[in-house]
């Protein structure tokens, strides 16, 4: 009975989060609301999820624009999610002065090329992950917001959810002592297309820059301090299925496990995979974090997107005794933080919560850091000389 209330459960979650209730609208706007005009470079397939969706909640947003390589594209993107404007081509949309703020959810390495365009005609920018090819790409980019003055954040969406905040306080409260190991896993078992930017060296791919930035954001965010050096790293590469991809052949890592040394003694590892194989039954997702400290251990099932589901599963020694327990907190006050939230806010309706805090002058409750984005990228290039594949390619920087 408590299974089927559970499965409920979730599905009533999920359906809400794919389904928001419409924001409150005020009597000038006559019904729409004009909040704040966003334009999105790619109709890509993330945009719905990852601020469209959101984006109806929220009281201060409009998803004004669209742009793609081809209007046809675009039309057809924008009218299926209710957008105003198409736009054919990325810098059309930037010259649009409605527009305040860009989403880039472009392919990783156009990230850099584009988010500078985006900046250098004065516009905020929600960036999707990992934030370039190069940690010198990233610092440049951030530098050149700094310097206009306006808002970049790359969009690790999973530290804007209370479960990834009661994680961290779990870790931090010492209650289970200092930590001395720990472990990321994003391992899914996707049959991606050859032509999946994933896959493609050129545009940034590789199971490292898709999964692997998640993973390193996250050993680096519970230990609460960068790496000291990589120990180890191997790779096994993303083969073509079909032999008109021998361009994309041997290019980039389908999977990758890496270790790393961390100050006072503790180890982290990384393992991510892209496309995880099998061959009858895929396998289910690895999508875990476990952290072994002195006197205990905790293991959080789904750190990505603890929205669907998650567990945090804490264990604690006391002499011979160990005791369990899992938590779980879908919303702020499950974990008593006094935030705005609802069960089925999405991690990035949290992170588009943020944004808007900090594009309207308020004091977001979770934020990424310039500094954590560089150094996120500084260990991805890391691992990336480590395995000997050579780090991504970096696009022109002029822009
Ligand atoms: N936050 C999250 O949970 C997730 C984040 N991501 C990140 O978002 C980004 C986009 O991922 P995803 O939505 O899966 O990607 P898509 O495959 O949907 O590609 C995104 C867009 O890239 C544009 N594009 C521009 N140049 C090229 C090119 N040469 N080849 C192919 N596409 C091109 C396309 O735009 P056009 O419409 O103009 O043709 C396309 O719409 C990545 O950085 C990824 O890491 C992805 C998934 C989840
Ligand atoms: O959240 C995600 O899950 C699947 C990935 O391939 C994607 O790029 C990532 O952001």
């Amino acid at each position: 009975m408590a299974s089927i209330f559970s499965i409920f459960s979730i599905f009533k979650r999920l359906y809400t989060a794919y389904h928001p209730p419409r924001r409150e609208s005020n009597a000038e706007d006559n019904g729409n609301v004009k909040g704040v005009k966003w334009g999105i470079l790619g109709a890509a397939n993330i945009a719905p999820a990852a601020l469209i969706i959101p984006a109806k909640a929220h009281p201060e947003v409009e998803v004004y624009a669209v742009a793609a390589r081809d209007l046809n594209k675009a039309t057809a993107f924008a009218k299926k999610h209710g957008i105003p404007k198409a736009y054919e081509g990325y810098q059309k949309l930037l010259d649009d002065p409605n527009i305040e703020v860009i989403y880039n959810p472009l392919p990783n390495g156009l990230h850099f090329e584009w988010t500078m365009k985006a900046l250098a005609a004065g516009k905020h920018v929600l960036l999707e992950k990992p934030s370039s090819n190069t940690a010198e790409e990233t610092r440049q980019m951030f530098e050149f917001a700094e310097s206009k003055n306006l808002i970049l954040l790359e969009a690790f969406h999973y530290r804007f959810h209370p479960a990834t905040q009661r994680t961290k306080e779990i870790v931090t409260s010492g209650e289970l002592g200092p930590i001395k190991n720990i472990k990321a896993s994003l391992m899914i078992p996707f049959n991606w297309s050859d032509d999946d930017i994933r896959y493609h060296y050129d545009l940034g791919g590789g199971a490292l820059m898709d999964l692997g930035c998640y993973t390193i954001s996250c050993l680096r965010y519970l230990v609460g301090l960068n790496p000291s050096e990589v120990v180890s790293a191997t790779s096994e590469l993303h083969r073509p299925k079909s032999s008109s991809h021998t361009a994309h052949k041997d290019k980039v890592d389908r999977k990758t496990l890496a270790v790393f040394a961390f100050p006072n003694d503790v180890t982290g590892t990384i393992e991510v995979d892209l496309s995880m194989p099998y061959r009858f039954i895929p396998p289910f997702p690895r999508v875990t974090a476990i952290v072994e400290c002195e006197s205990g251990s905790l293991e959080i099932l789904n750190f990505v997107n603890p929205t669907i589901y998650h567990s945090i599963t804490v264990t604690k020694r006391d002499g011979k005794k160990t005791i369990t327990r899992t938590e779980k907190v879908y919303k702020p006050s499950d974990a008593g933080l006094d935030w705005k939230g609802e069960d089925w806010w999405l991690t990035y309706t949290y992170q588009l919560a943020a944004f808007m805090d900090k594009l309207k002058g308020r004091r977001p409750p979770v934020w990424v850091e310039k500094e954590d984005s560089v150094a996120n990228m500084e260990w991805i290039d890391k691992v990336y000389e480590k395995v000997r594949l050579s780090i991504m390619p970096c696009p022109p920087t002029s822009v």
